[in-house]
């Protein structure tokens, strides 16, 4: 992945009320020359606010947002070098793809040696320049998305902003369109600030994610980063499924942020960047597919049970000292993996998402299984206790 280490828009302090509300609450935020930045958050966070404030069309009561070291708070939206692609793609229904993608320059009366082609340029970009003279009723959603950037695009912005620019796409398309929209942004070598409810969009098209709860930021960081260390529940929940399980630190253990602890009434070792103290309560949060499951030993089933899946690293299993019981109360067969819930003695459920195995006839867990339940050594994530 390529750095991007240079602050093209700064937003300093940056706040805004709307009927006396705060909206945005005093956001820092830096955007960095050249990258996809993704704004994700639950609907009413403020994402498109940000993006308003951004592109001009809302002026910030409070704060600083700067683009390229030049102050912009105060600039019109049409002398900032910031352009918006809407959800609604917004296209002139009775204009060809050329004069969509023209209009803007020709507003600001350049000549039409200079506007033709940087209209076909930007036609070009996104592969549409063989289809100029259509209307946009002659073309898919996915094509009429693509001449909205086209037609920011032509006015070479120093950045894109896209407000859920995908979502009024079906599935098929919109995974195309965003495999396409990231190739495209690599080419353009724009800044791409891009906004989504949507987390799998967000993760798998980003450099870097902001997630926004409630006005502010609540993590900022590479989609990995995200999904892998969320920084508290709310993003670990916002971000795919996973399992919350109480926890109880007992004392420190080698190396550095080790800990012996109690999870679910069983002892074992955790791993945490955060600083703890001995007697902390604690929440560990593990994703269904870094959960490991193996037919219970304690339960009067024999260790070596022909039901025991093959598939276990039965040493990943032993550095756990033990692993939590439960029992399996819901199989989902997922296709490429099986989903299995279980029900812990605390009544905690855990989802585990496993790859299909066809080479091992006992890969399949029956339904009331007695299980032990482990994961992946150091793949837990340990936070300060919140209600959950
Ligand atoms: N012009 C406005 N006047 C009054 N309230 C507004 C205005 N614009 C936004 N809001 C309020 O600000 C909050 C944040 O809105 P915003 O559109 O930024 O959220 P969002 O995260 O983009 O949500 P969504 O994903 O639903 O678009 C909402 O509660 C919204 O009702």
């Amino acid at each position: 992945m390529a750095e991007h280490t240079i602050p093209l828009v700064s937003l300093t302090g940056v706040s805004k009320t709307f009927d006396g509300k705060a909206i945005i609450d005093n956001l820092d935020l830096s955007i960095y020359d050249g990258e996809f930045l993704t704004i994700l958050g639950p609907s009413g966070c403020g994402k498109t606010t940000v993006l308003r404030l951004l592109a001009g069309l809302e002026q910030a009561d409070g704060g600083r947002i700067t683009l390229a070291d030049e102050d912009i708070t105060r600039v019109a939206a049409e002398h900032r070098h910031v352009n918006t692609v809407f959800q609604s793609y917004a296209l002139f229904p009775h204009m060809t793809l050329f004069d969509n993608v023209a209009f803007g320059l020709r507003m600001q009366k350049l000549p039409m040696a200079e506007i033709r082609p940087r209209v076909l340029e930007a036609l070009k970009m996104v592969q549409l320049e063989q289809m100029a003279n259509r209307y946009p009723h002659q073309l898919s959603g996915g094509q009429q998305q693509r001449v909205a950037i086209a037609r920011a695009v032509v006015n070479r912005p120093r950045v894109l902003l896209l407000d859920e620019s995908l979502s009024a796409l079906d599935y098929k398309l919109r995974k195309q369109m965003q495999s396409e929209l990231k190739q495209l942004q690599r080419r353009l070598g724009i800044t791409f600030v891009f906004v989504t409810h949507d987390q799998e969009e967000a993760l798998s098209m980003s450099d870097r994610i902001v997630v926004m709860h409630a006005g502010k930021i609540v993590q900022d960081g590479t989609p990995r980063e995200i999904y892998e260390s969320p920084a508290n529940l709310f993003v670990a929940r916002f971000i795919g499924e996973i399992n919350i399980m109480d926890g109880e630190l007992l004392a420190r253990a080698e190396p550095a942020g080790a800990w012996h602890a109690r999870v679910e009434g069983r002892e074992c070792v955790v791993h945490s960047k955060h600083s703890f103290s001995a007697g902390d309560k604690v929440c560990v949060l593990l994703r269904p597919e870094d959960v490991r499951m193996k037919v219970s030993r304690s339960e009067g089933n024999e260790p070596q049970d022909t039901t025991t899946p093959q598939t276990l690293d039965s040493q990943t299993f032993d550095r756990q000292t033990m692993g939590v019981p439960g029992r399996i109360v819901e199989r989902l067969y997922k296709g490429a993996t099986l989903e299995s819930r279980v029900a812990l003695q605390s009544g905690q459920l855990i989802l585990i998402s496993e790859f299909f195995n066809e080479d091992d006839p006992d890969f399949d867990y029956r339904l009331g299984q007695q299980v032990d339940i482990s994961w992946a050594d150091s793949w837990e994530v340990v936070l300060p206790y919140e209600q959950h």
